[in-house]
């Protein structure tokens, strides 16, 4: 497994630089070692795994390193967490053999010289039982180092949520993120569905609310099957084909998805459509958009026009729709479990998102017909990002009403956290 551990810890340490995407990281750097399936799979596990407790990790080191963190080199520091990560978290890696690796690792790296450091480092957390040391007093602080989470989020979250909420919250930004499917309803029922992917090793069951919702067990590449080349199906959370499901598109409507890319939810409404009426399906790229016609031209959805758009400028060419969704981008913090890293941007980042989020919202509502559908949705949990723009969108805006509004934090079902307003034209 030694080039798997130097590919999670060159991941890791291209994870320190701004803007980058785990996935994609992990992937291309397990490719470029040329790593096996079976290596391939550990190199991930360790990768997310660290990725994924990396405040809980630091805390720890911060208490064992006799320097801090940051004046350590990228190298030293990763195999330092990812050290810790295989003591504490890593129940297939023996405490003996995360420690011997983590050291020939750091000399692997080309920092020799700090071999004995992290030795020590890892020996000294293991003669102490690999306790966590405790955060301090607030108890903001000590959710943040138990669950890995930034203090500022979960704070936000206990103002805003509840303590019960809250911890249903940050239980759920920990660990493997369940998958769903949606059954390509116009050319396979879900059971059918279910059926043709046991034939290809993968177990699944229709799992509605809503119909054509099936969820996969175990951890087969969905993508990689031939059920998915032929169209029958796509990739999709639970939480997001309800929030298609609330539009209520029917066939031989006009509906404006505004910010479509990749396309999960322009399919599902599509579906529900019957194939038949018009999705004009838009986003600020043309790359992005063509994502949307690629995966429309895969599953058989011909109502689909895709095309590049600025959501938050009015375009008179588009006309009038029955229908509007504005899944707007958003700070994601309703999916960490999936992109870890989503958690360590600075709040200051996320600052302007609610006027970009209203902005969309305001200027797709003139596209509505008198008595059609608005529905607002994002991915994340803070209510900066739903119900205030919510509010402020119904305080300016006479002639609109709000039908319902929903916040999945996880109790119902394993969702994703989302959030959806159902508003309507008078
Ligand atoms: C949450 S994602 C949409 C996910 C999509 N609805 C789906 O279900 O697959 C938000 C999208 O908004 C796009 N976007 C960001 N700013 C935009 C803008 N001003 N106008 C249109 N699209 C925008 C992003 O490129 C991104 O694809």
């Amino acid at each position: 497994m030694k080039d798997a551990r130097t590919a999670a810890a060159q991941a890791l340490m291209r994870m320190e630089g701004a803007g980058a995407y785990s996935n994609l990281v992990i992937d291309a750097l397990s490719a470029k070692n040329g790593l096996s399936p079976r290596d391939g799979a550990f190199a991930a596990a360790l990768f997310y795994g660290t990725l994924e407790r990396m405040l809980t990790i630091d805390h720890i080191l911060a208490r064992y390193s006799a320097k801090p963190l940051s004046a350590l080199t990228p190298a030293v520091r990763a195999s330092l967490r990812m050290g810790v990560c295989q003591l504490l978290y890593m129940d297939g890696v023996d405490d003996y053999a995360a420690v011997s690796e983590s050291v020939n690792l750091v000399k692997s790296l080309g920092c020799a010289r700090a071999s004995g450091f992290v030795n020590g480092v890892l020996r000294a957390f293991l003669r102490d039982g690999k306790a966590v040391p405790p955060a301090g007093s607030s108890r903001a602080g000590q959710l943040a180092v138990d669950y890995s989470c930034p203090a500022w989020l979960v704070e936000e979250w206990l103002a805003s949520y509840g303590e019960e909420a809250a911890l249903r919250m940050l239980a759920g930004s920990l660990g493997k993120a369940p998958v769903y499917l949606r059954a390509n309803t116009l050319r396979i029922t879900p059971e059918a569905l279910c059926e043709r992917l046991a034939a290809e090793g993968a177990e699944a069951v229709p799992a509605a609310p809503p119909d054509g919702c099936v969820a996969v067990r175990g951890r087969l590449a969905v993508e990689t099957l031939s059920a998915f080349a032929e169209g029958l199906f796509h990739v999709q959370d639970r939480a997001s084909q309800l929030c298609a499901e609330a539009l209520g598109a029917l066939p031989g409507e006009r509906v404006l998805d505004a910010c479509a890319a990749p396309g999960g939810k322009t399919f599902t409404i599509a579906e529900r459509m019957e194939n038949r009426g018009e999705v004009v399906a838009r986003d600020l790229h043309q790359k992005r958009a063509d994502l949307v016609a690629k995966g429309a031209r895969r599953l058989g959805v011909s109502i689909v026009t895709a095309s590049a758009g600025d959501a938050g400028v009015y375009d008179p060419a588009l006309g009038e729709f029955d229908r509007v969704l504005c899944d707007v981008p958003c700070s994601g913090f309703g999916v960490i479990r999936r992109k870890p890293e989503i958690k360590y941007k600075p709040p200051e980042s996320i600052q302007n998102l609610p006027e970009i989020q209203y902005k969309i919202l305001q200027t797709s509502s003139q596209y509505l017909r008198s008595g059609g559908r608005l529905v607002y949705s994002t991915c994340t949990l803070l209510p900066a990002e739903n119900e205030r723009v919510v509010e402020r969108f119904l305080a300016e805006n006479g002639g609109f009403g709000l039908i319902s509004q929903e916040t999945h934090t996880g109790e119902r079902e394993d969702t994703d956290g989302f959030f959806t307003a159902c508003l309507e034209r008078r």
